[in-house]
């Protein structure tokens, strides 16, 4: 999930924000009452932090280095700060018992002849330019247990 949220973070461009005081970011002047975007969608790829930016590789969070707390400002799909995302306890527990049930109760496998297409489409959310067909396969021993 650490990783998904890094290489493809949802929110990519997090939720405006404003300013209530004229203040300085590393040497950057920020006027009271700007629109802020922050393009953490950029930030989780500089390749100055992270090795191999566009490879999608779990195990460079296998020494919970990085975490959803937003005190990180090279990760921090959840945002920073007061307004941070208000579910992130909820979000984690969502995200991964359905792709858990998922995995447990089906194999999976794209059509005949199709390749992964992980092209991004830009938007307030970050989805992908082509939908995800892929076909489930039961695996569980007993079928009554999808009912
Ligand atoms: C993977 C799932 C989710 C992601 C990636 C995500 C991400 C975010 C981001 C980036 C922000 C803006 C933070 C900022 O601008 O600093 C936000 C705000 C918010 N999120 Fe989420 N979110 C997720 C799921 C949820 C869920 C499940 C809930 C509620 C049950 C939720 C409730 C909120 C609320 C209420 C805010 C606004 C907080 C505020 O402005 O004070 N989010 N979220």
């Amino acid at each position: 999930m650490k990783e998904v949220l890094r290489i493809h973070p949802a929110i990519l461009l997090l939720a405006p924000h404003c300013p209530s005081e004229t203040c300085t970011v590393v040497g950057y002047v920020v006027p009271k009452g700007s629109c802020v975007f922050i393009n953490v969608w950029a930030i989780q790829r500089d390749a100055s932090i992270w090795k191999n930016p566009t490879e999608f590789r779990p195990e460079r969070f296998l020494d919970n280095k990085w975490d959803y707390s937003g005190n990180d400002l090279n990760y921090f799909p959840f945002g920073s700060g007061r307004r941070m995302c208000a579910g992130i306890a909820m979000a984690e527990r969502m995200f991964m018992y359905s792709l858990a049930s998922l995995i447990h109760s089906f194999d999976w496998k794209l059509l005949e002849g199709e390749t992964l297409d992980l092209t991004e489409k830009f938007g307030i959310a970050l989805k992908k330019k082509m939908p995800l067909v892929a076909i489930p396969i039961p695996r569980l021993s007993n079928p009554t247990l999808y009912e």
